[in-house]
């Protein structure tokens, strides 16, 4: 589906700041192969290392607290994603985003199906005082963490929500766009040099500040039939955040990922061959590419 630009959005011009930042982000992470490692859910994680090595950078899966800690030290930042819980991540989750927030690491977070389950709920609520520099996540899982998290929560201004959904959302990327400022205004309030940044994936992506906010439309619908191009999106965040502030890196990857799936999708006859075709893609796709891509501003 082609999706058309609304009147009240402008379209960030050709030659800007921003765009020479996110072509700046794409060709240091090609040059320099930053690390950024990964505590993430157990049916994914090869896509998403994959995809990290893709787009440039290199890959560390790690579940043990001290080692993600020490890890930390060489990495220029990390991804955690809570999709799939065992019993010890209650513990190390809290030990290790304590710790990153100590040593003002920056880290993106995944919130996978929040809101399902007391569990997840008491993981997410853990994290809420010392909390990533970034969150990638679908609509219905921004909505949920926005009013678990912000204490200037605004009640019910995202009319149409649908609540805790699995690891699909069941809200379009709209009805979660105020949720999405008013957490990214929240992260910046954390941060130590007042940065972060909140990335809303859908059918037309939404990335955001909480005073800038930017639409990026493309992609195709095939990339919702293979498990973790989410994930993967948020392990690609990390690799740029290594490179680039919050808002910098969740445009540069979404972007990135935006062009990859419409390229994979031509090239592929189906989601086995579609996510080989993403990976290739992902690989394929230059900094200009990334950095001509349609952005919109709201
Ligand atoms: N209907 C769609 N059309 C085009 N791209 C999509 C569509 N749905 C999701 N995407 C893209 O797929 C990737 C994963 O997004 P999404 O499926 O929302 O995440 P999650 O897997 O965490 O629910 C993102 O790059 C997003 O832009
Ligand atoms: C199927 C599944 N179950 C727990 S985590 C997970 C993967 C979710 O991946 P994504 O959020 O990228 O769709
Ligand atoms: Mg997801």
């Amino acid at each position: 589906m082609v999706m058309n630009q609304s009147p009240s959005t402008t379209t960030v011009p050709a030659s800007s700041p921003l765009r020479e930042a996110i072509r700046a982000a794409v060709e240091s992470v090609r040059a320099d192969t930053p690390m950024a490692q990964s505590f993430t859910n157990f049916v994914t994680i090869n896509l998403v290392a994959n995809a990290q090595l893709a787009a440039g950078g290199t890959a560390a899966m790690s579940f043990l607290p001290d080692d993600v800690i020490d890890i930390a030290a060489i990495s220029g930042a990390t991804y955690i994603n809570v999709g799939t819980l065992l019993p010890f991540y209650k513990d190390a989750l809290g030990e290790i985003t304590k710790a990153l927030h100590e040593k003002r690491h920056r880290w993106v977070l995944d919130p996978v199906a929040a809101g399902l389950g007391a569990t997840r709920t008491r993981i997410l609520d853990g994290m809420r005082d010392v909390p990533p520099a970034v969150v990638r996540a679908n609509a219905s899982e921004i909505l949920t963490l926005e009013s678990m998290w912000n204490p200037e929560h605004a009640g019910p201004a995202d009319d149409g929500a649908h609540g805790p959904a699995g690891v699909e959302s069941t809200d379009d990327v709209d009805t979660a766009a105020r949720a999405a400022e008013r957490l990214a205004l929240y992260l910046r309030s954390k941060d130590a040099e007042g940065l972060g940044a909140v990335a809303v994936s859908g059918e037309t992506d939404l990335v955001t500040d909480g005073k800038r906010t930017y639409r990026l439309p493309g992609g195709d619908p095939m990339m919702t039939k293979i498990t973790g191009a989410g994930c993967a999106l948020g392990g690609v965040v990390a690799t740029y955040l290594c490179v680039a502030d919050p808002l910098v890196a969740a445009l540069a990857a979404s972007l990135l990922f935006k062009r990859a799936g419409e390229r994979a999708a031509a090239a592929s006859a189906g989601p086995g061959s579609f996510q080989t075709a993403f990976l290739d893609a992902l690989w394929n796709t230059d900094a200009d590419d990334v950095a001509s891509s349609t952005i919109w501003e709201a």
